[in-house]
């Protein structure tokens, strides 16, 4: 350890993943509080202040940083733009506040400070060179009192002003400043936090039977998707399919005359992952798709799934990106227990990665300049993470809004990993969380651990690979609180659309699987029918896209209630003018009762607060007068969404 003088300790900073070497994320106009234990030896008054900078910036901000308990110290800033930010702490001991500390003691203590009043001139002077003209004034006309002995008693009643106090605050001399480690904050779009996905496959979107659709058929489906209340529309591959091993309906492994194919299994001799199926249209069609739902204010998202049919192009101009066995065959593709016997895995250990980690991103830029600005990449977690750092850094670089959503269900940490390595969104274990201590435990890790810094939960009640078991046969109760549950617990949702409003449910039997998945072969639609599911669904849809308190996650509180056939949270926007309380059955048969316990300490609100929540679909409002209040939910309705006015 060389020799050094600074004095003050700066540890225990948050918030920081992995020492600094992952960026903790933001939206933009998001706020970043900082906290570290600042310390240093003896009894000086120390000060710190948060820095930080946005990547364009060419100066530091600072924020001072507000002493807290047991040496802890607390600052806040706001992220503005969108891109990097970095941040750090200094911290100094004050010795301008320490000569006021102390001689303000010493006239408490009745001593005669003539000394001391001599000993401030120099920080008078100091704080003279920074500061404003009519301070200046100020701080001269103290020189001439503290050194007149005829003026002490003015003097010392100028010394332990607040008026002072605050030029020293404002001026500090920082000598001797230690400095953390620089800190790294990303900070997305908006939508980043709040995004409302709905997934159909394109080849299903003809309203004629047995029809191959087409990008114009899905124009047609656009005002369905907007009057729903839903801003991303995912569409499963739209690439040639392979002809070479193609899968047949429901995952046989030979395709028979007329069987489309999984639309995942990618490349045939009319193209890879830069083409469009023919049947579905044209690279034009796509683009005129994407920008007709962009005035309808709807984004498309593509899928990137980095893998290659045995006939991908690929395979022919690149086969060191693929590894070959001795056979002179690949191994196909495979996420343990399943196989996807149609596809052969990138061999990323290939001794040519730079092209074909070139490729990769050439292949998003070349659909971001089509307009897509949402990926959902599949099976991010069999690809190297420091691919994914390095390919989600430079599209991020260039292409600042661009989003990723990780479809990784897998081992916790490897979910977090992906995250921290830079996914904007990640896929969760929702899908099954089922039970009110389920949901709970989930939902409260996903929130108040560190996973808040970087993990933005995307809850998915079903997908075309999950028909999860409490949803086969399930009612229409059972449906509504599954949406609700999404829509309410996370701001980040999404639905395979068509199978579950219209609850598809038959299953693969003992899997959960959907039995005739559209992931093999073209399904029909009655695109426009309209149910109860449908007309709940919009209808909250319409309440996230009112209500800030549900367009973010990490602000939730549960609240007490005495059935554990119902589970109740309150959620809030950062103003705290909009605050709700939600309460859901997830009972579908029967209706539940139960006394809910108001979160008074939240609220800012004493016993005997007078409170009116309004259900925000039935428009009916209750008076509530005390701290416990009866809550009741049928199975027609088993949900309320309650605006709380205080
Ligand atoms: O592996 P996951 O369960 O996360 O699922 C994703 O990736 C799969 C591979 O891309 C994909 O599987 C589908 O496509 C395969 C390739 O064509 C095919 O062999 C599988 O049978 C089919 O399910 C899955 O849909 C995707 O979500």
């Amino acid at each position: 350890m060389q020799k050094n003088q600074r004095r003050v300790v700066i540890e225990n900073i948050s918030p920081q993943l992995n020492n600094g070497d992952f960026q903790i994320k933001r939206v933009v106009n998001e706020i970043v509080t900082v906290n570290a234990d600042v310390l240093t030896d003896g009894h000086d008054i120390i000060a710190s202040a948060v820095l930080y900078k946005h990547e364009k910036a060419k100066e530091w901000s600072e924020v001072r940083m507000q002493s807290r308990e047991n040496n802890n110290w607390q600052a806040s800033f706001t992220v503005e733009n969108q891109g990097s930010y970095t941040y750090k702490i200094i911290g100094w001991v004050d010795y301008a506040l320490n000569w006021q500390q102390g001689i303000h003691r010493k006239i408490d203590d009745n001593q005669i400070v003539h000394s001391e009043l001599l000993e401030g001139i120099d920080f008078l002077k100091k704080c003279s060179r920074k500061a404003t003209a009519s301070e200046k004034k100020y701080l001269k006309s103290l020189e001439v009192v503290f050194a007149d002995s005829t003026k002490y008693d003015n003097a010392v009643s100028e010394a332990i002003s607040d008026k002072l106090h605050t030029i020293f605050l404002k001026y500090p001399e920082k000598k001797l400043v230690n400095t953390s480690k620089e800190l790294p904050v990303y900070v997305d779009r908006i939508k980043a936090r709040f995004s409302t996905w709905y997934e159909f496959f394109p080849r299903s979107a003809s309203q004629n039977d047995s029809v191959h659709g087409t990008f114009k058929d899905c124009e047609k489906l656009l005002p369905k998707v907007v009057e729903m209340g839903f801003d991303t529309l995912y569409f499963p591959p739209v690439h040639p399919i392979g002809e070479v091993k193609r899968k047949g309906k429901n995952n046989t492994t030979e395709a028979k005359d007329g069987d489309v194919g999984s639309c995942w299994g990618i490349g045939s001799k009319l193209g890879g992952h830069k083409s469009i199926h023919p049947q579905l249209g044209t690279v034009k069609d796509f683009k005129t798709l994407i920008k007709k739902a962009s005035n309808l204010g709807i984004e498309i998202a593509m899928d990137y799934a980095l893998q290659a049919a045995p006939d991908h192009p690929w395979v022919k101009e690149y086969p060191s990106w693929f590894k070959w066995r001795p056979d002179g065959t690949v191994q196909y593709a495979e996420n343990p227990p399943k196989k996807y016997q149609d596809i052969l895995p990138i061999y990323w250990e290939s001794e040519d990665y730079k092209n074909l980690w070139d490729e990769c991103l050439d292949t998003l830029y070349y659909w971001i300049d089509c307009g897509i600005k949402v990926f959902r990449v599949d099976n991010p977690h069999t690809k190297p993470f420091y691919f994914w750092n390095w390919i989600i850094s430079e599209v991020k670089a260039k292409h600042p809004d661009t989003l990723f959503l990780a479809e990784a269900f897998t081992a916790p940490k490897i979910m977090q990993q992906l995250a921290k390595q830079g996914y904007t969104q990640s896929y969760t274990y929702f899908t099954w969380r089922n039970n009110k201590h389920e949901l709970t435990e989930y939902v409260e890790e996903l929130t108040k651990t560190d996973q808040k810094e970087y993990m933005r939960p995307n809850f998915w009640p079903n997908t075309p690979d999950i028909n999860p078991f409490h949803l086969q046969g399930a009612n229409e109760s059972k449906y509504i609180q599954r949406y609700v549950l999404a829509a309410t617990l996370s701001s980040n949702i999404g639905i395979y659309g068509p199978v579950f409003e219209q609850m598809i449910d038959e299953p693969i039997i003992g899997k959960e699987e959907y039995l005739n998945s559209e992931k093999f072969q073209i399904c029909k639609y009655d695109w426009f029918k309209q149910n109860k599911l449908t007309s709940i669904i919009s209808k909250v849809n319409k309440i996230r896209n009112n209500h800030k308190a549900l367009q973010q996650t990490n602000n939730i509180k549960f609240c007490s209630i005495n059935n554990d056939n119902l589970i109740a949270f309150y959620k809030w926007d950062d103003t705290k003018e909009n605050e709700l309380l939600i309460i859901i059955s997830l009972d579908e048969y029967h209706t539940q009762q139960g006394m809910l316990k108001v979160p008074l300490h939240e609220l800012g609100i004493g016993h005997g607060h007078h409170l009116k929540v309004t259900d925000l679909i039935t428009e009916i409002t209750y008076d509530w007068h005390d701290e416990w209040n009866f809550i009741q939910l049928q199975t027609s309705i088993p949900f309320h969404i309650f605006k709380i006015t205080k």
